[in-house]
């Protein structure tokens, strides 16, 4: 089900100095910041020889991330992304097979324009899985 690695999504407390962190000391090319209000962030991405980095800031105040910021101020691995060929399919299968689909468990659209959805972390060992349209 699962194909390529899309990106991994690190939660920053302030994406600016995240994006020059990147940018300054290790060289990195940093899209400029994309507002993603359905989904309560703004993000940035790296782009990389064989996959993204997804810089992510709280936008809004019923961010899914604060929680996340208030445990680990000074931010970390949020979420990794993955590729799937059908999200409903993949979606339908996952669900039958007792894995928590977060939200209401239809697709929104994500950053890159291409239906997204999230599974719990406690399904996946402890890590928060976004899976998205390839
Ligand atoms: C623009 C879209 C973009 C894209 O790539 O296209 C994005 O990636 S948007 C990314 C932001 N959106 C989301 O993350 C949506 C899905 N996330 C959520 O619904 C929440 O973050 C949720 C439910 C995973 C966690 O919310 P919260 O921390 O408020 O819930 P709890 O405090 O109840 O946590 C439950 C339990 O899970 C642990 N946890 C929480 N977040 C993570 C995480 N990122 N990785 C691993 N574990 C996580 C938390 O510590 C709790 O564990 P416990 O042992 O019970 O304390
Ligand atoms: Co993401």
């Amino acid at each position: 089900m699962i194909g390529r690695l899309n990106h991994v999504a690190i939660a920053v407390p302030d994406l600016e100095a995240a994006t020059a962190t990147y940018r300054d000391t290790l060289g990195a090319k940093v899209s400029p910041p994309q507002e993603e209000p359905d989904h309560g962030v703004t993000v940035v991405f790296i782009e990389l020889p064989n996959t993204k980095i997804e810089l992510l800031e709280p936008l809004g105040e019923n961010s899914p991330i604060q929680a996340f910021l208030d445990r680990s101020p000074s931010g970390g691995i949020h979420h990794v992304c993955y590729e799937v060929d059908d999200i409903i399919s993949a979606r339908d299968r996952l669900k039958e097979q007792g894995a928590r689909v977060l939200g209401n468990g239809e697709p929104k659209v994500g950053a890159h324009g291409k239906p997204v959805l999230f599974l719990h972390p406690k399904d996946f060992n402890g890590t928060l899985v976004e899976l998205e349209q390839a």
